[in-house]
């Protein structure tokens, strides 16, 4: 069995996590902490694999602070900048326990995961890319962690393909064209209704496709999230992981 705690878990995620926890064969809910809880009560002893889903603003310090108690970490909270990550591979060079982990996924779901992987290959071929994402009005950052992903992972395509600066003539910009990440121009749309989407956007002279992820129910983050927890605790990946797309044979 798999010693699975929670942190977040009277979240909208970390609600859905503790249910599949209990639900899965091979773990099983030790502790299910949320704001105001002490998160010393995690141990090694009584964790074999810390899931996070809180809010971006303390996601980092209860990193730092879990793997300096010596138990890995499964994330899913957004928010994640290289410098924070670099805080984390740092935290982990000095953890108490050896070949400890830290695994970071901007995005559980598979279609998610998927339509990232797509528009990497995707990108090269295309003048054009801009990424829409598309969530509920609870969602406390914008754009999503999923879309500042996507917009990386095409920029660097773009950058490996030796593409340059997609075309784009706007002289006036009350912010209509959205964030600028890495280049790539990210528009977020919060909507009663919906949970979490994505659409990436490419175009050519006469042609576009697009690539579209769409997460109804939250129910489909959790075949990633059991994932995370079971190839964390195989003790495999040692050190800082970040995204599904490592675990999945793509
Ligand atoms: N990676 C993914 O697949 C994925 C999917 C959905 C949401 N998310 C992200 O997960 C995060 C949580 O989303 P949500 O919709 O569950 O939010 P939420 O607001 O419903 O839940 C956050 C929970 O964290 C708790 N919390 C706040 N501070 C805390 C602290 N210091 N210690 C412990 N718990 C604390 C809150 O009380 C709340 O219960 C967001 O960053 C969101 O973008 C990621
Ligand atoms: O509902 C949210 O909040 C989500 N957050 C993640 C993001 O910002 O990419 C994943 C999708 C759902």
């Amino acid at each position: 069995m798999i010693k699975v705690s929670v942190v977040g878990a009277k979240g909208r995620m970390g609600s859905h996590v503790v249910e599949a926890v209990n639900g899965a064969e091979d773990t099983s809910l030790a502790l299910a902490l949320d704001a105001g809880d002490d998160l010393t009560q995690i141990t090694p002893e009584n964790t074999d694999v810390v899931v996070e889903f809180t809010v971006p603003a303390v996601s980092l310090d209860n990193v730092l602070a879990l793997v300096a108690q010596g138990v890995n970490v499964v994330v899913g909270t957004t928010g994640w900048t290289d410098e924070k990550l670099d805080q984390v591979r740092a935290a982990l060079a000095k953890a108490p326990r050896q070949n400890q982990s830290v695994f970071i996924a901007p995005n559980f779901a598979i279609s998610a995961v998927l339509a990232d992987y797509f528009a990497k290959v995707a990108a090269p071929y295309f003048e054009s890319a801009e990424v829409i994402e598309l969530h509920h009005p609870n969602k406390v950052d914008a754009p999503s962690g999923t879309a500042i992903h996507t917009a990386h992972a095409i920029a660097e395509a773009r950058k490996d393909a030796g593409l340059g600066a997609v075309p784009d003539n706007t002289q006036t910009d009350g912010g209509s064209r959205g964030q600028v990440i890495d280049g790539i121009h990210v528009h977020a749309v919060r909507l009663r209704g919906l949970n979490a989407h994505e659409e990436v956007l490419f175009g050519n002279a006469g042609e576009q496709l697009t690539i579209r992820a769409d997460s109804f129910d939250r129910i489909s983050f959790m075949p990633g999230v059991l994932l995370a927890v079971r190839k964390i605790a195989s003790g495999n990946y040692p050190g800082l992981t970040v995204g599904l797309d490592h675990f999945l044979d793509l």
